[in-house]
């Protein structure tokens, strides 16, 4: 079994080896050329497979370790009877963290805390759902809104139109361009009129979700609205204009700890193996490092709100992945490189439930809402 796989899948060698010789490419430039000799294509979000990619190669079975599938034409491979697998779930949890440390920006930078905000979320899946069992456990009230799930399987929903009436609306759909609910430019100039004047949009899912053009024109014309974006349109070429308008700005990395990378090489080994009919012989367990020393302990003395918010960016800072983007785009002479350079030169990033968290035994206050936010809290 011949293996192509983007160089940027952690673990390639752990895990496929047993498989056979694996040659690594660069995501975004390989061709058809580069596959007349692969049966398993193993990718990432960067590289677009189809009919054009695929035809005349002898490529039996995609994987993509990553949750999006917009890259892939589901079509073409059923029609070719080529497998496929994705990697749902693997990097939600990542996704939660660059959300809850991005809140946690945005009340300090309005003297507020974590109770005072109403958030909306649109696409309540892996990631909306975690997003959304978190916070209301952390006590904030959740708007959600999905066509596609009943109040049976994710709590209780609502429209669109009152989900925009929230301070905060984060985007958690994959991008889809067909059927009834499209989600491609979902939140267009329209939508963002719905908004509260100082409401803050979040985009983690896919750039294309949001009408760029028309946000940076919403963010020029009204100075309390706010944008964090890890995603856009274009990507890798972005708009620094708009970049330079939003709250946060990062480099499509809001998956990117080293979990969430790992749990989607793991994803599609299993898948592999299932498609092979190989018995499953490798665990992430047998890879993944320990968390190390990344410990905080807190006295009684440290308000609950003040511990949340210290807590959450001790675990991620997403501040420091805005100003990495910044420098780069600033110095950048291709920001196309830039980009691509970031996410292939991502720090090492571990997921908050990773975190060991200290409290006396008396807070129990504090204890419960470390714990609600994912913390592997322990009373001292
Ligand atoms: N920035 C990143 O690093 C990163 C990481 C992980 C995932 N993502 C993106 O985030 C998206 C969400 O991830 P997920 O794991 O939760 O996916 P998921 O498939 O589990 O959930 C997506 C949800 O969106 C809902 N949905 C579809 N169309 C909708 C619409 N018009 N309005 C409201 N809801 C709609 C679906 O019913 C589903 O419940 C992925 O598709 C992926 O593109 C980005
Ligand atoms: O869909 C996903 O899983 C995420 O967007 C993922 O983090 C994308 O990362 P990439 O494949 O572009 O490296």
């Amino acid at each position: 079994m011949r293996i192509s796989a983007d160089e940027n899948i952690p673990l390639l060698t752990s895990f496929f080896s047993e498989f056979g010789p694996i040659r690594q490419f660069t995501g975004r430039s390989v061709n058809r050329d580069d596959l007349l000799e692969t049966d398993v294509l193993l990718v990432r979000s960067v590289t677009r497979v189809d009919e054009n990619l695929l035809a005349g190669t002898p490529v039996k079975f995609v994987g993509t370790a990553t949750i999006g599938t917009d890259h892939i034409d589901l079509e073409y491979l059923k029609r070719a009877g080529i497998g496929f697998a994705s990697a749902p779930g693997c990097n939600a949890q990542a996704v939660v963290d660059y959300v809850l440390s991005a809140l946690s920006v945005l009340v300090d930078a309005r003297d507020q805390r974590f109770a005072d905000l109403v958030v909306g979320i649109v696409g309540v899946g892996n990631v909306g759902a975690c997003l959304r069992r978190r916070l209301e456990e952390m006590g904030v009230k959740v708007l959600a809104v999905d066509p596609f799930k009943t109040e049976a399987e994710v709590g209780e929903l609502t429209t669109l139109d009152e989900v925009l009436t929230a301070d905060v609306v984060t985007l958690h759909t994959p991008l889809t361009t067909e059927g009834d609910h499209p989600t491609w430019h979902l939140i267009n100039a329209e939508r963002l009129a719905q908004m509260k004047p100082d409401a803050c949009l979040i985009n983690t899912c896919r750039g294309p979700v949001v009408d760029n053009q028309a946000l940076k024109s919403h963010l020029a014309a009204l100075s309390e609205f706010e944008a964090i974006l890890d995603v856009w349109e274009n990507e890798p070429e972005l708009d620094l204009e708009l970049m330079q308008r939003c709250l946060i700005a990062t480099p499509h990395i809001a998956g990117y700890s080293l979990d969430g990378k790992m749990n989607g090489t793991e994803i599609i080994y299993r898948a592999v193996c299932e498609f092979l009919g190989l018995p499953i012989r490798r665990k992430l367990g047998q890879f993944l490092p320990e968390p190390g020393v990344k410990r905080v302990n807190f006295t009684d003395q440290v308000p609950v709100h003040q511990a949340l918010r210290t807590a959450i960016r001790a675990a991620y800072e997403v501040r420091v992945d805005d100003g990495m983007m910044r420098t780069a785009m600033r110095r950048a002479s291709s920001r196309k490189a830039a980009f691509d350079q970031l996410r292939r030169d991502y720090p090492l990033r571990r997921d908050i439930p990773t975190m060991r968290v200290g409290v006396p035994a008396k807070c129990q206050d504090l204890h419960d809402v470390l714990a609600a936010a994912g913390f592997d809290v322990r009373t001292k």
